[in-house]
């Protein structure tokens, strides 16, 4: 399959569209989208092709305020670290989108999978986690494309959320994902324009 300037400027865009999204408009995703979305992962990297991520669509109105009181009880004590100008800023950012987002799934990383037995993980049990990653932001970028947003959170008590949701001792909690339609559309990353921390440039050093 050859790929020409086209497809080469269609990537780029996606990419440069792509943001974390915190702030949703409630329009339901409709179940053909949210099914192509689910397809899309399979089209992800992972370690000895283990495809280790494990996914729960969570529709409950009472674990999602669950999960919203876990946030803000994680977000209160992770910003009892920064102080004055730091803390007021940490106040003002919107960390979540469990409070509107249409779409919320559960991503966990099964900790030790019979799928690829084992290859490539025994001296980096944490390709695992990073595979699980690949398959977020596969998700993210496919999101995208369908004009949506997709927003994850990773300011929760990680046991507490395994505990809500009854999940087996082998599957590890790894992001809350919000997926809708956006709010409104960037080409910039909030944190950015926020204040909180400019956008840094890859560095690539030759040795
Ligand atoms: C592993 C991981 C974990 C988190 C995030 C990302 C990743 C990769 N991000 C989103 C993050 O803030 C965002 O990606 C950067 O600010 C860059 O912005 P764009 O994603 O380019 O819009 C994120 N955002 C948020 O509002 N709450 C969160 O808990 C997290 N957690």
């Amino acid at each position: 399959m050859q790929f020409d300037q086209t497809h080469r400027e269609a990537l780029t865009e996606v990419l440069r569209w792509r943001r974390d999204v915190r702030h949703f408009r409630p329009d339901p995703i409709p179940e053909e989208v949210v099914e192509r979305l689910r397809a899309v992962m399979d089209m992800a990297p992972s370690v000895g092709n283990a495809r280790p991520w494990r996914v729960l669509r969570v529709e409950s109105a009472e674990i999602r305020a669950a999960v919203l009181a876990n946030f803000e009880a994680a977000r209160t004590e992770a910003g009892a670290v920064y102080a004055d100008d730091q803390a007021a800023a940490y106040a003002k950012l919107k960390l979540q989108g469990i409070d509107q987002a249409p779409l919320q799934l559960a991503v966990f990383t099964h900790r030790d999978p019979q799928a690829g037995h084992g290859l490539g993980r025994a001296t980096m049990p944490v390709t695992l986690q990073q595979s699980t990653a690949m398959a977020i932001h596969t998700l993210w970028l496919a999101a995208r494309a369908e004009n949506l947003g997709l927003g994850m959170v990773s300011v929760l008590d990680p046991r507490a959320i395994e505990r809500l949701l009854g999940t087996p001792p082998e599957w590890e909690f790894t992001a809350w994902l919000c997926i809708g339609t956006p709010e409104f559309t960037d080409d910039t990353p909030l944190l950015h324009r926020a204040g909180w921390q400019a956008n840094l440039t890859t560095e690539w050093e030759t040795r």
